[in-house]
């Protein structure tokens, strides 16, 4: 897609329920990578989460990094760019997406983009370059993160070429056929 000349696009998952947000945060990671982005932040007690999302890269490629850190809201405070925060509170995707496109492909400034489990602390929403709700209406981290990164990159994530792989899918009509990455 971007010949990963853009500079970084990394994704902070705000929270993590032990049990309870398990999946949810796995997928945070997982449709991160899938939808073109360059890196998750997990809090650290989300380890599990971790491990299935460095899984998945090592088998269907990369590049696609995951770390956990000790302060989800130090990486806002501390980070080098520009910070979106997904939130039903916001202003309009549509309305701000050329802006915050402007700021990534133009003006080169690294994205940080911050997702939610529970109640997200009121800092955050100072802190943020852009609160954006994918709606105004309440749903999930997972699918205001895919819509958001779909409106970022215009839709070129889906043309991406994983690197590294150790299998691929064939898509087909009807099936399932996944063959080793080197197979024609
Ligand atoms: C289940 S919500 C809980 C949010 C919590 N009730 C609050 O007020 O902060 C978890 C996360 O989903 C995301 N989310 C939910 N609805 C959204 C929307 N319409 N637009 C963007 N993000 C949304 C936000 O990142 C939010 O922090």
């Amino acid at each position: 897609m971007n010949e990963r000349r853009d500079p970084e696009v990394a994704v902070l998952r705000l929270g993590h329920r032990p049990g309870r947000d398990e999946r949810m945060t796995t997928h945070v990671g997982l449709t991160a990578r899938a939808l073109g982005a360059d890196r998750v932040l997990l809090p650290d007690n989300a380890g599990q989460s971790l491990e299935t999302v460095a899984d998945i890269t090592e088998r269907f490629g990369g590049p696609f990094a995951v770390e956990l850190t000790d302060s989800t809201q130090g990486v806002v405070r501390g980070w080098e760019g520009k910070v979106v925060h997904l939130t039903m509170y916001g202003e309009r995707v549509q309305d701000v997406e050329d802006a915050v496109r402007r700021a990534h492909h133009e003006d080169g400034d690294p994205l940080l983009i911050v997702v939610g489990a529970e109640k997200v602390p009121f800092d955050v929403y100072e802190e943020a370059d852009w609160n954006v709700g994918v709606t105004n209406q309440p749903h999930s981290e997972v699918a205001g993160l895919a819509v958001f990164l779909d409106r970022l990159f215009e839709g070129r994530e889906l043309e991406r070429e994983w690197e590294g792989a150790d299998r691929r899918v064939v898509p087909m009509e009807t099936g399932k056929r996944v063959v080793s990455a080197d197979e024609e």
